[in-house]
């Protein structure tokens, strides 16, 4: 393959990155749409072909498991040969390679287990309980964020001042059960995999310098969402004898409330030298009112690496921004504008949804129900975090491995056998008691126990001797087919003819027939590994009929031709907790980009003036990104009200059909008199003509009401 076949197609700046100098480090600043995914794919072929440089020699990291799959799809065609053994996944995957090859080094046992994060917040749930720590006082879901927090940025529980205040004293009581608990029973979560895996390189001087010898380049994408482990990760396995190639965009880092460092990318020019710097500035993907629109907000954010993207396409149409009166008339505006959209040929898939919070779908997917138009939620319960795949991997997990004890939990009475809780807790005791596993314990207590009750344990201790006999010359899926009939979970799920659970389990037989094993690694150890770091994409997304709805994070890396940006308020986007905190302002606006550059050629922008969201009506104003993009790119829409009035003043009834927010009288804000109330001001309108309602907050008794508009009676100050 000649040279001219790798740069074919790229721009001047394109091939400038791919065909970089072997001597020195890259930062490549790619902005929104500019190509770094082919970059970096026509980097890796280029160092093959023209640098001979062989495939083991290549180490490179993207930022989902899915991108790195895509990866390798792309280069193989490109090759023109199939690219299976190169060290590709996320830093999370990557890290699970390396400490199952060498689990002796890092003080682990070959059946280590790897804790999702479902498991790991049932594991503090039940910690926290033990311990009798108020989780109305101390949220769950917050503790193990404080958890994560500190293990992301490689904080040793030891190293953390519990001085501050009382959260974090108690957070840290229970840092500390947790990290008994992981060590006692092996488990790894996703952020000790960070850790281990760089003190197994650290601790270990040889295998070090085997790694780094080995991969004379590696290769990062989205460099701007790792975080400090990650850097430091990187930083260890550079030497004097091989390059790093990091592709990113600041402008798109949106990961910092998960620990990811923006600063990074400053660093790496200091600490990664000699380095290139390369920017990508021409945009593919987006219509020049899209672009322009998306750099003007972008420019608000302070300490920006700087770029200035262009783009050569059409201006294309000016960007919607609708001003909804609720979330409902939001829904309806956006679900009847992509229904036009489908009726005059556009796909359904090409038209996205995108908000700032999982919750915000509902009211979507209830319109587009209505509309009976199909759509699909990215992000959502993802497929290996569904019940009933975590219930069949238990099993599988359990023919590995009887001791592992969240396995036991999850199955021991799943299907129903008639295991109760009392039984299940005087063997958990039994276990703690003895140092020994729940499998373990079952079996030397169940003969103290009722008849009933010893027989049903024995049962399932049975049961899993038996799987593990009967499917030991098995391959991988028949395996799984013979563990879903003999535990009863497929005869379970098939009577439930409300849900999709029986084809769920038919599709993780598929997955398993699909799983490709790494040479180096168990294959069901492997699988099950996958399944945990990786938890998979939504089962349907083989369908390409459906309008794609998911959350603005949810859309990084993705493009769409219709994009509905949506929820476009102040408290949503910026969300309320960033409130006064100019660095998670900055982040949210890079969110906001992020959204508004996924669209290729029609943007819409909404926002309501009231919203329902978590049991409480708020009443916001539009975002504040809004105003930063100008006026020549937006085409303004509002609705307009038909309402009745009737004047206290002189009594006259008018019908009105008002625009809210116009210079009219009745606008929200508009101070009001009534005669029996007294002086107050417009909050809200509701409905049209005879039942169109009007809400006042008035000053006398601090009360807000909802008069209806025909009889308000009111005088307009
Ligand atoms: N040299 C090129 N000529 C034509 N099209 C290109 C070129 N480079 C990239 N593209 C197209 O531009 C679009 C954006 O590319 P890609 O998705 O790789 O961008 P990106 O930099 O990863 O974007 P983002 O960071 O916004 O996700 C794609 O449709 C891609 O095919």
């Amino acid at each position: 393959m000649n040279l001219s076949e790798i740069t074919n197609g790229l721009n001047d700046k394109q091939c400038q990155s791919v065909t970089l100098n072997n001597e020195k480090n890259a930062l490549i600043l790619a902005g929104a749409g500019s190509g770094k995914t082919k970059v970096l794919i026509h980097r890796i072929a280029y160092l093959i072909t023209q640098k001979d440089i062989h495939i083991d020699a290549i180490l490179a990291v993207t930022f989902t498991n899915k991108a790195a799959t895509e990866m390798c799809e792309r280069l193989s065609k490109l090759l023109r040969h199939p690219i299976t053994s190169m060290w590709t996944g996320t830093f999370h995957s990557l890290a699970h390679r390396l400490l199952r090859t060498h689990y002796e080094q890092a003080q682990l046992t070959y059946n280590f287990q790897i804790l999702d994060a479902q498991d790991q917040f049932r594991i503090i749930k039940n910690l926290m309980k033990e311990n009798n720590i108020d989780e109305s006082k101390f949220p769950i879901k917050k503790v193990q964020q404080f958890i994560n927090n500190q293990k992301n940025k490689g904080i040793h529980l030891h190293d953390i001042d519990s001085s501050y205040n009382y959260f974090i004293k108690k957070s840290l009581k229970v840092f500390e059960l947790y990290e008994v608990h992981c060590k006692t029973n092996e488990l790894i979560d996703f952020a000790e995999l960070l850790i281990r895996s760089y003190e197994l390189l650290k601790n270990n001087v040889n295998l070090l310098n085997h790694y780094k010898n080995r991969f004379k380049h590696i290769l990062i994408d989205e460099f701007q969402d790792t975080n400090m482990i990650q850097y430091k990760w990187i930083k260890l396995l550079f030497s004097g004898n091989n390059k790093v190639f990091c592709v990113g965009d600041d402008d798109q880092s949106i990961y910092g409330w998960r620990g990811a460092n923006i600063e990074n990318i400053t660093k790496l020019c200091t600490d990664f030298v000699p380095i290139k710097t390369i920017r990508l500035e021409q945009n593919y993907r987006s219509t020049n009112n899209i672009l322009t629109a998306s750099n003007a907000l972008i420019a608000h954010n302070t300490s920006r690496m700087g770029k200035s993207l262009w783009t050569n396409a059409i201006d294309g149409e000016l960007i919607d921004m609708y001003e909804a009166q609720t979330e409902i008339d939001e829904a309806d505006y956006v679900v009847s504008s992509i229904q036009k959209l489908i009726t005059n040929g556009v796909l359904p898939n090409d038209c996205a949804i995108l908000y700032r919070l999982n919750t915000q779908s509902r009211i979507f997917e209830e319109v587009l129900i209505k509309y009976n138009i199909p759509y699909i939620i990215y992000g959502g319960l993802k497929f290996f975090e569904r019940a009933e795949i975590k219930h069949a991997l238990s099993y599988l997990r359990l023919i590995e491995n009887s001791d592992d004890n969240l396995a036991f939990e999850r199955v021991v009475n799943f299907p129903t056998r008639g295991i109760g809780n009392t039984t299940i807790n005087k063997i958990r005791i039994f276990a703690q008691n003895n140092h020994v596993s729940l499998f373990q314990a079952t079996i030397q207590v169940s003969s103290t126990l009722s008849t009933r009750t010893t027989n049903a344990l024995n049962g399932f201790t049975n049961l899993i001797e038996k799987m593990k006999d009967d499917t030991k010359n098995l391959n991988l899926s028949e395996k799984i087919v013979n563990l879903l009939n003999m535990s009863g979970l497929m005869a379970h799920y098939s009577n439930d003819k409300t849900s999709n659970k029986k084809e769920n389990l038919e599709e993780l037989i598929t997955a398993a027939k699909q799983y490709k094993q790494n040479n180096d690694m168990n294959e069901i150890i492997g699988f099950i590994s996958l399944a945990s770091i990786d938890s998979g994409g939504n089962t349907n997304t083989l369908t390409n009929q459906n309008v794609q709805l998911m959350t603005m994070h949810s859309a990084k890396g993705l493009e769409f031709p219709y994009v509905f940006l949506s929820g476009m308020e102040e408290g949503l986007s910026p969300y309320r907790q960033s409130k006064n905190k100019p660095h998670l302002i900055d982040e949210e606006r890079r969110l906001c980009y992020v959204g508004m550059t996924r669209a290729m050629k029609k943007l819409s922008l909404s926002y309501t003036m009231k919203r329902f969201l978590h049991g409480h009506f708020l009443y916001a104003d539009p975002s504040r990104f809004l105003n930063e993009i100008p006026d020549e790119y937006l085409n303004k829409i509002k609705v307009k009200f038909d309402i009745t009035i009737k004047n206290y003043n002189n009594n006259n009834i008018f019908n009105q059909s008002i625009t809210p927010k116009s210079d009219n009288q009745l606008h929200i804000g508009a101070l009001v008199n009534h005669p029996k109330f007294g002086l107050g001001t417009v909050l809200n309108f509701e409905g049209q003509g005879d039942s169109s309602r009007i809400q006042i907050k008035f000053k006398q008794a601090g009360s807000i009401k909802w008069l209806i508009s025909s009889y308000a009676n009111l005088e307009f100050i």
